[in-house]
């Protein structure tokens, strides 16, 4: 039984997104993602958000959407790869979930970036250059908010999801 919702926390093209709807309904758990929530809230899409508040004023909205995600039922909710830059949210994630790290390598977070150009982050002239940078920047943090690390780099989308939940199983604090 998981008696806390299982936060996906990692880099853009870890596979939050697509891993986390399939971990939930493994688990029969409900899915949030909290960029989808942020979109619907907002009634506009991440790439407009940035263009017209910039970062910061997209930092605002997912905080405050962290927020109310944790204070709601228990869910596997797939995070932005941004979420842990805040020290506020880094400490929502440590109190209110069980994080899971999704990792993969820079060549696989750049292909599965490249499909869509919908992460304004990565819209820059040199996007492997900015993945290693964020990566080097956000390791740390992402490993200060973790219970558990899982490489995504040699597995479909369901083997990662049935590994998380193998993972999770083993975890004693997810009971
Ligand atoms: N383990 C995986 N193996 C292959 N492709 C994957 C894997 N995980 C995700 N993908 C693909 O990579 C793309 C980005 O995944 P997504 O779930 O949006 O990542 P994130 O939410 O972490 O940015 C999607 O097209 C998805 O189908
Ligand atoms: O890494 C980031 O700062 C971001 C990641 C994106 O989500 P995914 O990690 O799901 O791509 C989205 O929140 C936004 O484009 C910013
Ligand atoms: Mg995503």
């Amino acid at each position: 039984m998981i008696s806390r919702s299982i936060f996906l926390v990692g880099p853009m093209g870890a596979g939050k997104s697509t891993i986390g709807k399939l971990l939930a309904a493994q688990l029969q758990l409900p899915f949030a993602d909290s960029d989808k929530v942020l979109e619907e809230r907002t009634g506009a899409d991440i790439p407009w958000i940035f263009d017209v508040e910039g970062e910061a004023g997209f930092r605002r909205r997912e905080s405050e959407v962290l927020r109310d995600l944790c204070h709601g039922p228990t869910q596997v909710i797939a995070t932005g790869g941004g979420i842990v830059l805040m020290e506020e949210n880094r400490q929502l994630l440590r109190t209110y979930g069980l994080v899971v790290y999704l990792q993969a390598s820079t060549e696989q977070l750049l292909e599965r970036t490249s499909k869509n150009a919908n992460r304004p982050l990565l819209n820059v002239a040199d996007p492997r250059a900015r993945i290693i940078e964020l990566v080097q920047q956000r390791d740390p943090l992402y490993r200060e908010v973790a219970d558990i690390i899982c490489d995504t780099d040699h597995c479909t989308p369901k083997q990662a999801a049935l590994m998380v939940a193998e993972r999770l199983s083993q975890d004693a604090t997810s009971q």
